[in-house]
């Protein structure tokens, strides 16, 4: 296939899928560095939906940064605040929403995803996610001695939990635009079976 055909293919996916999606935000859950942020944002563009970030909305509502936020009032205030965020911004679709790492771990706010989105885990091999993440010193988490063996632990903790999204799309070392076209086809696959 030449690359302009593969191209049109890819816009005529995206449009299906936004057609499909409806008013529903498609929510991006997974760990840090599986690339939720940034797949998101070329979804979104792909799709032509808004895209929001949810530690960004964070920051601007608190003006702190997510660092700021955990050491000033530590994780506890940090998750309440960010389950108040992502239930706001579940009501306002469609859109694109990366959720931060940690959000999914959230019953409540699980439940609102199912109620107003289609999921997808961004996962990615230990090592790809903790290259990922050593590009920056921004999460809280993994500031100590020990990051891998963090990271390691919530693969343990989360990946049951993050098992429970709608899709699964296992990233990995390619381009951030081969990679999104293949969520867009993941999706198209999905959406187009759930009407069946
Ligand atoms: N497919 C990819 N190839 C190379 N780098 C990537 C890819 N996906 C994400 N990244 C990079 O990995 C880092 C973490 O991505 P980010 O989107 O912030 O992850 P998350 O929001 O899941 O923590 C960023 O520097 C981003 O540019
Ligand atoms: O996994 C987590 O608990 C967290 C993930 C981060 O977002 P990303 O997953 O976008 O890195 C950010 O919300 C915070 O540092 C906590
Ligand atoms: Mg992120």
């Amino acid at each position: 296939m030449t690359s302009s055909s593969k191209n049109t293919n890819l816009h005529e996916h995206a449009e299906r899928v936004k057609e499909l999606l409806g008013s529903r935000v498609l929510v991006l859950v997974g760990l840090m560095g599986a690339g939720k942020s940034t797949i998101g944002k070329k979804i979104a563009m792909l799709l032509g939906l808004a895209f929001k970030d949810g530690d960004n909305e964070i920051e601007g509502v608190s003006r702190m940064s997510v660092p700021e936020l955990f050491e000033s009032y530590g994780e506890v205030e940090f998750r309440d605040l960010e389950r108040r965020v992502i239930l706001r911004l579940l009501e306002a679709g469609p859109m694109v929403l990366a959720t931060g790492g940690g959000a999914y771990m959230n019953a409540e706010t699980r439940q609102s995803i199912a109620d107003h989105g289609i999921s997808l885990w961004l996962d990615a091999e230990l090592d790809v996610l903790m290259e990922r993440v050593s590009r920056r010193q921004n999460r809280p988490l993994l500031k100590n001695s020990d990051p891998r063996g963090v990271m390691s632990r919530l693969i343990d903790e989360r990946y049951p939990v993050y098992a429970q999204a709608d899709l699964r799309f296992m990233s990995r070392e390619d381009r951030k635009d081969v990679i999104a076209s293949e969520v867009i086809d993941l999706l198209l696959e999905y959406l187009e079976a759930e009407k069946n």
